[in-house]
């Protein structure tokens, strides 16, 4: 694929005109906030850019991590407090899975991969989100009549492979791709719309007006172009990248296998039912996304269990805004079909809770019946909002409306909020202490056995130098009454701790002959870390 030309002038107003892709794309148009970039990154106003272009992600390598420490109770008291310098080996699997689903690679076709441009617009390293004909098709009842049916994909030379049925949800054939972003180096998702030509530039345009909203539980919108890279006309959608999200469908809906029991040893069927306190948490969360939504004059319109990503225990956002306002876009629209897709939104919200509540797709296709199980399994208070939800629209009807019927339950959606943020700053707090740690760490190394520094084989040993090497004896090769290694995390972590901070205290270094002997403060010490790095970095 050739370079992506410039910029040109000529958009609409608030738009500038999409990259051509191997001068194919003649009519793209997009929404493009890095216009005065090219597509490597550099300023095509003259400045050139700081980031290097990530081409391929490395190879994870988990040697690279620690191993989960022993639980508490087998520790030997004196291990203990290391326990206090670490994430707490769950949170550091979580964060480390996300880290290599960002780094996943493409596969490439030789290997079976699916064949996908190299580069679209300033993306490239596309991985497909879903397995090649995934697709959640439900029957075309359920398909969104809002949407015009999809246009025959005649020209489409079906690079990507990866087309299934189309989405329930947007009546287009969709795929989605992970893909690293030239610019800033950050994984996007890229929702592709196969076979969508843009009627009117206008639609467009609307997508900026998604992009100014910074919300916590709307998956950001970034821009969107058309192209022609994929051999038809799509257009493309980009959102930030959640990694490991599934979706309110994927979690509720569909039936968990079986586990074994513990206990008894034999398969057992996973209770789908969701905890009321769960569904109140998604009710609040998505409330507030609405609330936020409306005040901006626009609305969601894709309030739908596949629509909504599950981040983290709970924790939820709105996946795929602006779409239905360009695809479905209506040139007349004025403030009385904004307010009507509003009244849409709150009733979908109904709906969905009712998909939740009865872990069914189906059961909005009969309300009386599914209303029924919901007064036997949750309290009359969330009936009631259902209830609320799903009847008729009024003026009074409204997102904010919907925020003070859920009061306590935003009080207890807060208190949740604040209790995690306590969890993740503790956390946080404990590695702050590593950090400052490693670097440490860094300069000794940068120091210690140096071979001929400055055409001093002696420079390492000789000095300052050799305060450090009975520092660095001191703290890693310490042994026991009886001649063994002490093999002491707290040992290290306490010494390097009052080595940064240039304690008073002084500690007496001995060498391995036993033949000299030196008390020194950690100041002292610390003094001559950082005049043998300063001589080290020194110019020559
Ligand atoms: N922004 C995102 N970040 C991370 N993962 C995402 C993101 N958007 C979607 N995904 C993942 O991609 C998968 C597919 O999403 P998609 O919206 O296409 O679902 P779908 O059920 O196929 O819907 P449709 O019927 O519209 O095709 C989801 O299960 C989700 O795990």
């Amino acid at each position: 694929m050739g370079p992506l030309p410039n910029a040109q002038s000529g958009g609409p107003p608030g738009l500038t005109p999409a990259h051509q892709q191997s001068g194919q794309d003649q009519q793209a148009r997009a929404f493009n906030p890095y216009s005065h970039l090219d597509q490597y990154g550099q300023s095509t106003t003259g400045a050139a850019s700081s980031f290097d272009r990530p081409r391929q992600p490395p190879a994870l390598d988990h040697n690279l991590h620690t191993a989960p420490l022993p639980h508490v109770s087998n520790l030997h008291p004196h291990h203990l407090s290391s326990h206090a310098f670490f994430l707490s080996p769950s949170q550091r699997e979580e964060l480390a899975r996300r880290n290599d689903a960002i780094l996943t690679a493409p596969v490439p076709p030789e290997h079976g991969g699916p064949q996908l441009p190299e580069e679209l617009h300033v993306y490239h390293s596309l991985v497909p989100l879903e397995a090649p004909g995934h697709g959640t098709a439900l029957p075309a009842t359920l398909v969104d009549p809002r949407v015009a049916p999809p246009t025959a994909p005649g020209a489409s030379l079906h690079l990507s492979g990866m087309s299934g049925e189309p989405s329930r949800v947007f009546g287009y054939r969709t795929s989605s791709y992970k893909a690293l972003c030239t610019l800033d180096g950050k994984a996007y998702v890229l929702r592709r719309i196969e076979g969508f030509r843009l009627l009117h530039d206008n639609a467009i345009t609307v997508v900026e007006r998604w992009r100014r909203i910074r919300h916590p539980s709307i998956v950001s919108v970034r821009e969107a172009f058309t192209t022609r890279a994929f051999g038809d006309s799509s257009i493309v959608f980009v959102y930030d990248y959640h990694p490991l999200a599934t979706t309110l469908y994927g979690e509720h809906m569909v039936p968990k296998p079986p586990q074994v029991d513990r206990r008894t040893g034999r398969l057992q069927t996973v209770s789908m039912q969701i905890q009321e306190r769960t569904l109140w948490s998604y009710a609040v969360q998505l409330t507030n996304v609405l609330r936020n939504i409306h005040s901006h004059g626009l609305a969601a319109r894709c309030i739908e269990p596949s629509k909504v990503l599950r981040t983290s225990k709970n924790r939820v956002r709105l996946n795929c805004c602006s779409i239905f306002d360009v695809v479905a876009f209506d040139p007349r629209a004025n403030t009385a079909a904004v307010q009507s897709h509003q009244a849409d939104d709150l009733l979908n919200l109904g709906k969905l809770l009712v998909s939740l509540a009865c872990n069914s797709m189906g059961a909005v296709q009969n309300l009386p019946k599914s209303l029924e199980s919901i007064s036997r399994l949750y309290s009359a208070d969330f009936k009631n909002v259902v209830l609320w939800l799903v009847g008729k629209p009024s003026p009074g009807k409204t997102a904010d409306e919907l925020g003070r019927m859920l009061g306590s339950h935003i009080a207890d959606e807060v208190d949740s909020a604040l209790n995690y943020a306590d969890l993740l700053e503790s956390g946080l707090s404990k590695e702050l202490e590593n950090a400052r740690l490693v670097r440490l760490l860094c300069k000794f190394g940068f120091i210690n056995e140096r071979p001929e520094f400055d055409h001093d084989p002696r420079w390492s040993e000789t000095g300052d130098r050799y305060v450090i090497k009975l520092f660095r004896d001191h703290v890693f090769h310490a042994v026991d009454d009886t001649g063994r290694p002490l093999v002491d995390l707290s040992h290290i972590l306490s010494n390097l701790n009052k080595l940064d901070a240039g304690s008073e205290e002084r500690v007496m270094l001995t060498s391995r002959d036993a033949q000299s002997c030196l008390v020194v403060s950690y100041r002292e010490i610390k003094n001559c870390v950082e005049a043998a790095f300063q001589d080290l970095s020194r110019a020559r």
